[in-house]
Parts: C-alpha cells; sequence; structure tokens
C-alpha cells in the first residue's frame, strides 16, 4: 500500500532524493530512491515518517523508531485497525500524529484516503498532511474515531469487494452462455464505464439504476433479483460489519 502511495508522489513531483525507505528486503523501490535494511543513527529535522508496514508489527518498529523521533518528526500511519491512542503510546515525542486509511487506486490519484488526528497534532501539522494525501484522490477526515474501522471496511477494503463483484458479474455471465474471455473483458468495462459514469453525474446512483431499467423491460427483471427482501444490501451490510468488526479485534490486539 505504501508502495502506491509513495509511486503516485513521484508521479506528482516529489524528488526522489528526499525520500528513504526503511524494507528489511533491501529491494529497490523507484529510481533515486534510498532503500534502508536497518534504522539510521538519526532523523532529519521536520521528518515525515510513513508507518506502512503490518499493524501486529508496530510494536517492534516502534522500539527501534520511536528513540530517533523527536517533536517535530510528524507520524503517518496506514496501519489498519491501530488506534491514535496506540500510536501515541509508542511515540511518545511526535506532536503531530495522523492516522490514514487510503486505498490501492491511490496509485493513479483516484483513491480514497480517510484521515483523524486528534487535538495534540498542530493545525499546521493537520494542514501538511492533508496536502500529503491530497494528490492520491479523495481525501476525508473522519471526526469521530469510533467511525474508522468502519470506514476502513467501506473504502480501504471497498477496492477488493469491488474486484470480487466484477469477477462475480463475470463468471455469472459464463453461466449463462457467454465466452469466458468475452464476459471478463465486458463486466470490467462495464463497471468502468458506470463508476465513472456514476461519478460524473448529477443524479444518485440509485436513480442512474432506475433509468437504466425501462419500464417492464429486462433490467427490472434483473433488479427486482438484487432488491428481494434487500438481498444485495444485506449481503453488502454483513461484508463490511465483518471487516470493521475484524479492525475492532486488531485494535484489541486479538
Ligand atoms: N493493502 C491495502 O489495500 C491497504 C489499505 C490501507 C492500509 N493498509 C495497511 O498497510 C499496511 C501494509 O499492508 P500491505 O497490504 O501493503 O502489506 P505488504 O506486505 O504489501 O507491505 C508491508 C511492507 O512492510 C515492510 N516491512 C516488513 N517488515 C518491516 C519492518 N520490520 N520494518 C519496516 N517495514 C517492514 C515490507 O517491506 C513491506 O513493504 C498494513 O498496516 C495495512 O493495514 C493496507
Ligand atoms: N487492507 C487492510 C486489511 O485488509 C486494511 C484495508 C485494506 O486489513
Amino acid at each position: 500500500m505504501a508502495g502506491q502511495m509513495l509511486a503516485r508522489w513521484l508521479d506528482c513531483g516529489l524528488d526522489p532524493s528526499r525520500v528513504t525507505v526503511l524494507r528489511p528486503s533491501g529491494r529497490a523501490v523507484a529510481e533515486g530512491v534510498a532503500v534502508l535494511t536497518d534504522y539510521p543513527e538519526k532523523l532529519e529535522p521536520g521528518t515525515t515518517v510513513l508507518l506502512g508496514m503490518k499493524p501486529y508489527q508496530l510494536a517492534d518498529v516502534a522500539a527501534r523508531l520511536a528513540p530517533l523521533c523527536r517533536a517535530d518528526t510528524a507520524i503517518l500511519s496506514i496501519l489498519a485497525g491501530t488506534p491514535l491512542a496506540s500510536l501515541r503510546a509508542q511515540f511518545p515525542a511526535p506532536q503531530s500524529i495522523v492516522r490514514a486509511m487510503p486505498n490501492l487506486p491511490v496509485g493513479l490519484g483516484e483513491g480514497v484516503t480517510a484521515l483523524f488526528t486528534d487535538e495534540a497534532t498542530p493545525p499546521e501539522s493537520r494542514a501538511q498532511a492533508g496536502a500529503l494525501i491530497e494528490p492520491l484522490g479523495l481525501a476525508e477526515w473522519i471526526g469521530d474515531e469510533a467511525l474508522f474501522n468502519a470506514i476502513t471496511a467501506l473504502s480501504g477494503c471497498g477496492p477488493a469487494f469491488l474486484f470480487r463483484f466484477v469477477d462475480a458479474l463475470a463468471r455469472a455471465g459464463e453461466a449463462i452462455g457467454i465466452p469466458v474471455d468475452q464476459a471478463a473483458r465486458m463486466a470490467l468495462a462495464t463497471v468502468q464505464g458506470s463508476a465513472n459514469m456514476a461519478a460524473r453525474a448529477r443524479v444518485s446512483p440509485a436513480t442512474l439504476a432506475d433509468q437504466v431499467a425501462s419500464p417492464g423491460g429486462m433490467t427490472r427483471e434483473g433488479l427486482n433479483v438484487l432488491d428481494a427482501d434487500e438481498r444485495l444490501l444485506t449481503l453488502l451490510t454483513d461484508t463490511l460489519a465483518a471487516a470493521r468488526d475484524r479492525g475492532e479485534a486488531m485494535a484489541r490486539g486479538a
């Protein structure tokens, strides 16, 4: 995920010589970006540190990284299910700690990133974090951290659910006799075109769905299947709730 964010920042003109990546594998990231396999001796004043490892690695990483941090180090964490209080406990020195939850299309500048911080982060640092995220796509500040796992379920995990939907649409097409390659191409292009259309439309996706459905026609019969007993809504509510609940469990250390 962090690699997608970096790719977009570099595409938008970030000077690669200003970036250092720490990754145990030492694998190259991008031309001109320094890669370290171990922690540096110090951090430059005003460094922004993006935490992009797995959430369960927080304590191990903080044990080495926190002593290098100063009051003017800014922490940006993309760790799912990791509350701001946990980050503050692990990184006592930095004033600015921001929780971010991006999704994978940030690499194209078409992502969604939820942001949250607390009163200890100075307003100018909050603005800097917002400016950093802005080229990645839609940025949404969240007022209540209690919603962060729900928001992660919707937009952070959302691409996976959409990819699953595209795959299912293609396989359903195949199930009713469309050749497999053709069904895959047409399902993806249908979702892409429809998403672009919905993004530009003046009316809601619900209204657009009704506009596709000619009275007494084919689409209405299909929508009736999705809508029966709110089948699709129930399925998606259960999906988001399961993802959200995993975030809550991760926050409890499970
Ligand atoms: N994948 C997503 O769509 C997504 C979206 C939002 C947030 N996240 C968050 O991003 C984080 C990484 O998830 P991912 O899916 O990108 O996994 P990943 O396995 O692709 O990336 C993990 C990265 O951590 C690095 N790493 C491993 N050990 C490390 C260490 N000891 N110190 C520093 N770096 C280390 C690895 O080099 C690797 O680049 C997680 O905290 C996850 O919650 C992921
Ligand atoms: N990927 C991370 C996870 O699955 C968080 C959102 C997307 O935990």
